[in-house]
């Protein structure tokens, strides 16, 4: 078994706002899992809730085999966490920062320097954290969370406001940690970011686990067609039912693209046809639906429902 998180119906309740409502999953050993959802939809009560924060109001949460809302969490030591508003003591230095957590954490504090390289912090290692940018804090934050070489990351927003440099080596550094076995939990808004990241998505709507699955996964479910782009020889655009047969929608991109979409059922055929010989397609794009559409498509069909 290597379910390293567990979740089982677990309700979380504040008062009269009820943050998480009957959630179950598991999570898996080198798993990367994006937890994705609107303002408000529960996914940091979830975070909190595995780290023992604060306790579900029913149903049952074990962490690396532990109950995280028990006094003593041994597992806490192998859990790592980069909350969504990373604050330091402004007046001491990115070293003695992370020599205070590391002493937490009874980590050695030779784990120190190979952590400040490991970010890109060496340089500003004795300066004090108030005179870091924003990136450079979060780097150090992710220094922090990494102490211990934890077996669970959870990372809460963790790519706000870092460019596009600081947010490539960001995920390089946790892929590191995944590819060693690690569980790997990251809330975001910025979708198109962990189509490329995450091998598993679950998406929360107003404290209801709305989807979960790989990004095929919730494509075959949500069965939204893919949108084929084809360059198409002047010819072939007078009569293109002809060559690719009943085709549902399409539309002129410019004068020689058309866009059409082929439903999951008809994709492969749609492919065929446009690709064989004498057809008057020149090149093709295929574009699956993006993380953006199906969170829409399922946020969508969970409030008809
Ligand atoms: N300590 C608390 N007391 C009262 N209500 C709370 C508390 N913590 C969270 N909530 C409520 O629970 C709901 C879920 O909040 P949560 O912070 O988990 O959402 P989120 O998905 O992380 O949102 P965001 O993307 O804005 O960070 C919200 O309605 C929030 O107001």
């Amino acid at each position: 078994m290597s379910g390293t998180v567990e979740i089982r119906n677990v309700v979380k309740r504040f008062g009269r706002v009820e943050a998480v409502r009957d959630v179950s999953f598991a999570l898996q050993k080198g798993e990367t899992v994006a937890l994705v959802g609107h303002n408000g939809a529960g996914k940091t009560t979830l975070m909190k809730l595995m780290l023992g924060l604060i306790r579900p109001t029913s149903g049952s949460i074990t962490v690396l085999g532990d109950d995280p809302a028990a006094g003593e969490f041994a597992a806490r030591r192998r859990l790592g966490f980069l909350p969504e508003n990373v604050s330091f003591n402004a007046a001491i230095t990115g070293y003695e920062t992370l020599s205070f957590y590391a002493r937490l954490k009874r980590e050695p504090q030779q784990s120190i320097k190979p952590l400040l390289d490991r970010v890109g912090l060496t340089h500003a290692a004795h300066r004090r954290v108030g005179t870091y940018s924003k990136g450079m804090r979060q780097r150090l934050g992710l220094a922090q969370a990494l102490l211990g070489e934890p077996q669970v990351l959870l990372l809460d927003e963790p790519t706000t406001g870092l460019d596009p440099a600081l947010r490539h080596s960001f995920y390089e550094i946790i892929e590191e940690l995944r590819e060693r076995g690690a569980t790997l939990l990251l809330s975001s808004h910025a979708l198109t970011e962990l189509e490329e990241r995450a091998g598993r998505v679950i998406i929360m709507n107003r404290g209801v686990k709305v989807a979960d699955g790989t990004l095929d996964e919730l494509r075959r479910m949500a069965q939204i067609p893919t949108r084929i782009r084809l360059k198409v020889t002047d010819g072939g655009l007078a009569d293109i039912p002809r060559w690719l047969g009943p085709i549902d929608r399409w539309r002129r991109v410019n004068g020689h693209m058309i866009e059409i979409e082929a439903t999951p059922d008809r994709k492969i055929e749609m492919l065929r046809r446009a690709t064989r010989d004498g057809s008057p397609v020149d090149d093709l794009d295929v574009m699956p639906p993006t993380l953006d559409e199906l969170y829409a498509h399922f946020l969508l069909s969970q409030e008809r429902a």
